[in-house]
């Protein structure tokens, strides 16, 4: 069901400071700030040759990653995204396994303008999921 890794993401604290680091100090390739109010976030991408890193600044006072954040204020690891050729497809095969998509159970726009969930962390050895359809 799996695919490729689309995206690794981290939460930081202040943007502007982390995308100097890949920028400079890694030497990486980074996009311009996208905010997106329905995720609660602004983020960019750093695309690298095999996938991308989404750093994740939190947008607005419901944040997911405000709430991460209180509990990691350094930053840190949220969520590694994986490609699926049909997202209703897993989320059915998922919801049979007894694993709990997260949100209403549909699919929303990401950050690349595909379709998107998200799967509860306690199901996958405390990784959040987040699977988009390419
Ligand atoms: C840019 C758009 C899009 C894209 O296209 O790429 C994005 O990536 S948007 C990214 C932001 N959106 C989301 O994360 C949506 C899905 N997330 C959620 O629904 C929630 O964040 C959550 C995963 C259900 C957590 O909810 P929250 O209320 O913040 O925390 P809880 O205290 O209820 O958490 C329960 C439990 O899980 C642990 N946890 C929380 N977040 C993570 C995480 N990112 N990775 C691993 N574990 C996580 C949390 O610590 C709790 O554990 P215990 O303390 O042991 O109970
Ligand atoms: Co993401």
């Amino acid at each position: 069901m799996l695919g490729r890794v689309n995206h690794i993401a981290l939460a930081v604290p202040d943007l502007a400071a982390a995308v100097e680091t890949y920028r400079t100090t890694l030497g990486a390739t980074v996009t311009e700030p996208q905010a997106l109010p329905e995720h609660g976030v602004t983020v960019v991408f750093v695309t690298l040759p095999n996938t991308k890193v989404e750093l994740l600044e939190p947008l607005g006072p419901q944040s997911s990653i405000a709430a991460f954040l209180a509990k990691n204020p350094a930053g840190g690891m949220h969520h590694i995204c994986y490609e699926v050729e049909d997202i209703i497809a897993a989320r059915d095969h998922l919801l049979l396994s007894g694993a709990r998509v997260l949100g209403d159970g549909n699919p929303r726009i990401g950050a690349h303008g595909k379709p998107v969930l998200f799967l509860h962390p306690k199901d996958f050895w405390g990784t959040l999921i987040e699977l988009e359809q390419v």
